[in-house]
């Protein structure tokens, strides 16, 4: 399996014996790197208003203070740290603003490798995180049942001019509600494939027995509208997706438990009874590759409907107690409070939980 987050603070905020003779105030998180051990945060910082970097070398069992480059955060008391590529620290820092929370400390790069030379000391730079997800396709997969739909539809109405939602082509039939070019367009499967054929379509799948697919034509009628696109697809859509040209961001919905998404598949009453039983075999292995692909960005948890709902809002940059209505201006990543963040295949995850639930390390 993939590294573990070096270490989830807040569980230590009433202190700890750390091991390393360091008088601890709990804040520490400790990242090995080689034969170093790079200590974030804690007693011995540079100063009181901001993170401070200590250096354990196993190698001669001496501290080391570094020579700190860069703009560092400002204290904090909680952060997680992920070591990416042997040779930086992804550091996310709880309770800061959206713009503030997700900073890199490079600890063995090239640049801090030239510094090294130049100072004569060991040197650590940090540098600020910024994505430019802000305006990217936003590709939401999840079991049937799980409520992407609905997620997808609050968004809609509540920002209407912002995003556009990407119309599949399905060969299933029509629900009751449904009309044809809004919520799918409903086709016969020779069609399908033969637009298939002709490379019309961006992915497709088997889905519980049906085709489904978007075609090239719905993302782009989209993006031509000036609306940021959304797409409901399943999880082998998404994995097509993310191979494809397409630069999305990937978020995947995943239910509280396998029993509520029985109940919701059953009480929402769409699909007959062999059709849910299918429907329920194939969620356990989409849990499964939605949650350890390393397909997606963001896993949310949709327990409450309107934390969820809240939480996508955040991840898609419109956060806040007064809702933007307008596009984001900056391109920021923007995790809830209530997140962790984990490395799968070498990708960084954002798991974002119900607020009271424990933080999910990995081994
Ligand atoms: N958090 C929630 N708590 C309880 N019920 C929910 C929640 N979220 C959605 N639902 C309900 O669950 C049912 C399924 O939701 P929805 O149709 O949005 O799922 P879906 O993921 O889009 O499914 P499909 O992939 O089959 O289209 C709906 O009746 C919806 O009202
Ligand atoms: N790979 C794709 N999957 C799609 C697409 N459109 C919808 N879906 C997924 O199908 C299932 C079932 O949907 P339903 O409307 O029959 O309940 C669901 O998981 C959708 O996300 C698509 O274009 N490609």
């Amino acid at each position: 399996m993939g590294e573990a987050p070096a270490f989830f603070v807040d569980n230590l905020q009433n202190g700890f014996s750390n091991g390393f003779g360091l008088k601890s105030k709990g804040f520490e998180t400790f990242t090995d790197v080689g034969d170093k051990t790079f200590v974030i945060g804690g007693a011995n910082s540079d100063s009181t208003s901001s993170v401070g970097i200590q250096i354990y070398d196993k190698s001669t069992g001496k501290w080391v203070i570094p020579t700190v480059l860069g703009t560092k955060p400002k204290t904090c008391k909680g952060h997680s740290a992920i070591l990416l590529n042997e040779d930086r620290i992804m550091i996310s820092i709880r309770g800061s603003t959206p713009d503030d929370c997700i900073w890199f400390l490079e600890v063995d790069t090239e640049y801090v490798k030239e510094q090294k030379k130049d100072f004569g000391t060991e040197v650590v730079a940090w540098s600020k995180g910024v994505t430019g997800e802000a305006e990217k396709p936003v590709v939401i997969s999840g079991p049937s049942g799980v409520g992407k739909g609905t997620l997808i539809n609050m968004l809609m109405k509540e920002f209407p001019s912002m995003f556009g939602f990407s119309v599949s082509h399905t060969t299933r039939a029509p629900r009751g509600m449904e009309k044809n070019g809004v919520h799918y367009h409903f086709t016969e499967r020779n069609v399908m494939e033969n637009d298939i054929k002709h490379g019309k379509f961006l992915e497709f799948a088997s889905v519980h027995g049906n085709l489904y697919g978007t075609s090239i034509e719905a993302v782009e009628a989209v993006a031509d509208s000036g609306k940021r696109c959304i797409l409901d697809i399943d999880v082998q859509g998404a994995r097509s997706v993310r191979a494809s040209y397409l630069d999305a961001v990937f978020i995947f919905i995943c239910p509280p438990s396998m029993r509520e998404l029985e109940e919701r598949l059953r009480a929402r009453g769409t699909e007959t009874e062999d059709q849910i039983l299918k429907r329920l075999r194939n969620a356990e292995a989409e849990i499964e590759q939605g949650e350890s692909s390393g397909i997606f960005d963001y896993i949310l948890y949709n327990h409450n409907l309107e934390e969820c709902y809240e939480n996508l809002m955040e991840l898609l940059g419109l956060g806040g107690s007064a809702p933007i209505k307008q596009k984001p201006s900056s391109k920021v990543i923007d995790p809830p409070s209530n997140h962790s963040v984990s490395k799968i295949n070498n990708k960084m995850v954002l798991i974002v939980r119900r607020k009271k639930w424990e933080t999910r390390r990995r081994t």
